[in-house]
């Protein structure tokens, strides 16, 4: 039972030491992230365990150990204490859930008594005793039956709002600051071979890098998972403590020899599964990763479909879900073997509590010391205290999962923090809400690699734009000694970029594949931030990308004409989020059909809707398989016009267009009335990275890059084709 234990013992069997278990081929992560060098990298807990550094290296595995137990502590209150500090409901709820054990705890206790009057009336051929005891048991059953039905809907309601709570909350600190982006790109690039996934996900658990695998799994699986366990644990601790109390001042007042038997037995027997089965925790730990692993190569497939049949890849791909399948059933035979081994002594130590007891109370009972009640008062108190002093045997496979399950989660809610330039580090603000809609432009994405080349980083401002009716036309980009790196630091893509671009004037960036052209573009979105200089652009809210790859969300057509201004609050109003954008509810049915036929998609309702264009609007299909890329990107132009920007940034968005549906896109951008708030009368202003020479008639400025040097000219003649074109 964990309170009998010390606390030594215990985290040794919780954690284990992993490094002392690899084998040597196979790196193992280690859970505390401090056992390379004694050294914990994570600054949440540098002031915790400052007095590790001055520890003589015998003690040092030993303190290491116990850091591992306060870790694993540290992480579960600083991810569960958020919750009840702010939720009323929460602690409302845990509050009855306590009273509800406690009751629940009172009536067994009280029900034993009862067994002793029991037999002691069978014994006695006392038929009066009997019939009242009967009585009390009936009426103790009426009475308990809706304590543990509450007992059970509290817990899962409980559960329910915890879950629901942590995981938004969660959600929320993965979108804000496009902290998803940030993650996505310190993964690596997938699919790893085996040995590049084993140690890249060993550094992601030593905590060399601030990697973290599959977030899709940590939110949707691990979150419940903790919430789950973390109560269920709670119920049986508080329980297993007041019965441990409960019962033991009653064996001990009847039977003080069986109550020493009893503790010494139930010490040996968690001491021995802590030793025998504490592998188990690091196996749980890569079963998790590896099964998320194979769950994502499937995801993949399906998400690349296409690709992979016209390239007939499908052995490509079996071949690695294979391998894959493989990590998780070698993992799976692992675990198995470490949980027969423990099995062994398990079992036997359960089956050796049947006659443990009665060999102890025989005796007394055969010289007539005690009578036959007690007997089975002793051996009732004797199974509740050996249940409780025995959680650790009985639970271990769980507790092994769920020690797995709160340093994954940890890990990645800590990742999260870290990379959020917005969110100030430390225990209260640890799962604190980030807000919704503030964004910082400026995403803090690659920070910690900066120092090796450029002492700061890309700085991203929001230009005041002025109202329509101005005649200036002030600049809508200005881009000032721009140095950008890639987020590795490894290649300088732009040195010294100077640039500013009136709004009405349309640039378009040229050079060769590679040269940096979408990369500049993620600097002005503010998504890659590796380098120096200043870039003042309008506020996001003003601007519309358009990626190499069009994207379509999930939902209806009507979702893909209004993305991103599609979000609606419960009463119909926009999202504080999204406020300055046009609201969704301003286009009706016949606005959007003229915006598909404005966009050359004129029958594309009716045909998602079998005939019928209104039917259409508000079908959902899976738009990103079934238009054709084309059409993707002549729906991207839609979002332009429903979304009214002043600034769009397109990058390769009409390389799947003829040259007509090309001339007509462009021309519908200039033409566009720009109905937003404060909106000047012009068309949008536009940056376009493209490679056709058909393009240049379109723009006014022109930015070759070339060997990381950007050189501005105004485009004089647009029929003559340059040779930033023809050379690259
Ligand atoms: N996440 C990344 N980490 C490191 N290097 C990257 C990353 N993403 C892109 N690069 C590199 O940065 C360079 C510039 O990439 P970019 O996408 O800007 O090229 P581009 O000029 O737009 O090319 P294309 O015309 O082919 O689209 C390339 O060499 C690319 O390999």
């Amino acid at each position: 039972m964990l309170l009998a234990m010390d606390e030594e013992s215990l985290q040794a069997a919780l954690l284990g030491d992993a490094a002392a278990e690899a084998p040597s081929t196979t790196k193992v992560p280690d859970l505390s992230g401090n056992a390379d060098n004694g050294t914990d990298t994570d600054p949440s807990f540098v002031t915790k365990n400052s007095s590790i550094s001055s520890t003589t290296p015998m003690n040092r595995s030993q303190l290491s150990s116990q850091s591992k137990l306060r870790r694993l502590l540290y992480a579960f209150r600083t991810m569960s204490a958020p919750y009840f500090r702010e939720s009323r409901e929460g602690k409302c709820l845990f509050g009855l859930l306590f009273v509800i054990i406690l009751v629940s705890c009172a009536g067994k206790v009280y029900l034993s008594y009862q067994v002793n009057y029991f037999y002691s009336a069978l014994v006695d051929k006392d038929i009066e005793k009997f019939w009242e005891v009967m009585l009390v048991f009936a009426i103790a059953m009426v009475c308990f039956v809706p304590v543990d039905v509450a007992y059970a809907f509290v817990q899962i309601r409980l559960n329910i709002a915890w879950r629901k709570w942590l995981t938004k909350r969660a959600l929320k600190l993965y979108f804000h600051n496009k902290a998803y982006y940030s993650l996505e790109r310190k993964s690596p690039t997938r699919p790893m071979t085996l040995d590049e996934s084993i140690d890249y996900y060993d550094a992601a658990a030593n905590k060399k890098t601030k990697q973290v695998d599959n977030p899709d799994q940590r939110i949707q699986e691990d979150v419940n998972s903790f919430t789950t366990y973390s109560l269920s644990y709670f119920s049986v601790i508080v329980e297993s403590f007041v019965d441990l109390i409960s019962f033991s001042i009653l064996l001990g007042s009847i039977m003080p020899e069986l109550f020493i038997g009893l503790i010494l037995f139930a010490s040996f027997g968690t001491i021995l599964t802590i030793i025998i089965g504490k592998q188990l925790v690091r196996l749980n730990f890569e079963n998790l990763q590896r099964e998320a692993d194979f769950r994502f190569s499937l995801v993949r497939v399906r998400e690349n479909a296409e690709s992979i049949a016209f390239y007939s890849g499908e052995r490509v791909e079996e071949k690695e879900t294979d391998r894959r399948l493989l990590r998780v059933i070698d993992n799976s035979s692992l675990i198995n073997m470490a949980q027969m081994r423990l099995n062994f002594f398990t079992i036997s130590y359960n089956r050796l509590t049947w006659i443990l007891p009665l060999m102890i109370v025989a005796p007394e009972y055969f010289a007539g010391i005690v009578e036959f009640g007690v007997v089975q008062q002793a051996r009732v108190a004797f199974d509740h205290i050996l249940g409780d002093l025995s959680l650790v045997i009985s639970e271990f496979t769980s507790i092994a999962q769920f020690s797995a399950g709160i340093e994954r989660l940890y890990s990645f809610l800590n990742a999260m923090q870290e990379i959020d330039g917005d969110r100030t580090k430390g225990d209260d603000t640890f799962l604190q809400d980030p807000g919704c809609g503030d964004d910082n432009t400026h995403v803090e994405t690659d920070t910690p690699t900066i120092s090796e080349s450029f002492s700061t980083a890309i700085t991203v401002k929001d230009i005041e734009l002025p109202a329509s009716s101005s005649l200036v036309h002030a600049d809508i980009l200005v881009i000032s000694n721009l140095q950008l790196a890639t987020p590795d630091n490894k290649r300088v893509l732009l040195q010294n970029l100077n640039l500013s671009l009136p709004e009405g004037k349309n640039l378009l960036i040229v050079g060769v594949s590679g040269a940096g052209k979408s990369s500049l573009l993620r600097a002005v979105a503010g998504l890659w931030s590796t380098g120096d200089g200043l870039i003042s652009r309008p506020n996001k809210e003003h601007i519309c990308f358009l990626p190499q790859r069009p994207y379509c969300p999930p939902g209806t057509l009507r979702d893909q004409l209004l993305y991103p201004s599609t979000i609606l609050n419960d009463d119909g109003s926009p999202d504080s989020a999204t406020q300055s954008r046009p609201n969704p509810r301003d286009w009706d049915d016949a606005a959007l059909l003229s915006v598909l036929v404005l966009v050359d998609l004129p029958d594309l309702a009716s045909r998602s809707g079998d005939g019928d264009p209104i039917r259409g609007l508000n079908s959902i299909l899976d738009w990103s398989n079934t238009l054709s890329l084309g059409e993707q990107q002549r729906l991207a132009f839609a979002r332009i016009v429903t979304n009214r920007p002043r600034l769009v940034i397109m990058d390769e968005s009409t390389s799947a267009l003829d040259v007509k549906s090309e001339n007509k896109m462009y021309a519908l951008l200039k033409e566009l009335p720009l109905e937003a708030e404060g909106a000047s009368n012009m068309g949008s202003t536009y940056i376009s990275v493209g490679h056709r020479p058909t393009l240049l008639a379109y723009h006014d400025i022109k930015l070759a890059i070339k060997d990381g040097v950007g050189v501005v000219s105004e485009i004089q003649n647009s029929f003559v084709v340059d040779e930033d074109f023809l050379l690259g």
